[in-house]
């Protein structure tokens, strides 16, 4: 059945923004856990804009379902993980002056420096993914380094500008989606996801999961932070193949 990660990076965002110690990311997940999230996604980020260490270290004490600690290709990451041991390390790209990710991290570009990050992880006990763009160059890399998921990124899908753009990324999406699977890779997707464009991605075959964050947590300010990730669940369920008999 297809899963839902809940990423709870801007319920940080808003602790961050003036230092308090509300809104609680123990509590966020908690009650997320409760509502159907499979998994608590959280990115700590090396200008630790939101995310902080201690964060981490609280979170891998407390969750109930998953970890997905995201993070970048770096020794000082590398170390974090290995220490708080999350049952998912997803890597990614991160600029400093970002406002947010903007592509995949590129495996087929720095094949080897990714498959030693993955070899650290995974003979610690990690599984690891890494977060992608829709291109078979790309899964082709992330199967040489071992890697046993991807991510792939759906931001380009979910900011396109036109219905024909957006069609477009879609076909990309799915056609990484068969690729992946079929050379043997889990394949899960995120970034940009929302209440309005998430079942086209739900629907497709051989989605595991999907990480959503930025929009349950705009969403949850109007309905409530246990029924915004509620209806986030729903609406996956209500299209994903496996719920059709697919
Ligand atoms: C990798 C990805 O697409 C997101 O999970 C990432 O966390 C985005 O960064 P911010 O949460 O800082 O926007
Ligand atoms: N990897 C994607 C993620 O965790 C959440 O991204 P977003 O929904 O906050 O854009």
């Amino acid at each position: 059945m297809i899963q839902l990660g809940v990423n709870i990076d801007h319920i940080v965002t808003i602790r961050q923004a003036r230092g308090t110690r509300y809104p609680s990311p123990v509590q966020a997940a908690l009650v997320a856990e409760s509502a159907g999230a499979d998994a608590i996604t959280l990115h700590l980020r090396e200008d630790r804009r939101h995310i902080q260490d201690h964060d981490v270290d609280t979170l891998s004490r407390v969750l109930t379902t998953r970890m997905n600690l995201e993070m970048a290709v770096t020794d000082e990451m590398l170390g974090i993980a290995c220490r708080v041991m999350p049952q998912d390390a997803c890597l990614v790209p991160e600029r400093r002056e970002e406002l947010t990710t903007e592509g995949g991290l590129d495996v087929a570009g720095q094949l080897d420096k990714v498959k030693r990050a993955c070899g650290v992880l995974g003979e610690a006990g990690i599984r690891v993914s890494l977060f992608i763009d829709a291109d078979p160059r790309q899964l082709d890399a992330a199967r040489a380094c071992d890697a046993p998921v991807v991510e792939i990124h759906t931001g380009r899908f979910a900011d396109a500008h036109s219905r024909a753009d957006q069609a477009g990324e879609l076909q990309r999406i799915v056609a990484a989606v068969e690729y992946g699977n079929r050379i043997g890779l889990q394949v899960n997707a995120g970034h940009g996801l929302h209440y309005h464009n998430v079942q086209d991605i739900a629907a497709i075959p051989g989605v595991a999961e999907l990480n959503i964050g930025h929009a349950i947590v705009a969403h949850a300010l109007f309905v409530g932070w246990e029924a915004a990730v509620r209806e986030m669940k729903r609406l996956m369920l209500a299209v994903a193949p496996e719920s059709r008999g697919g």
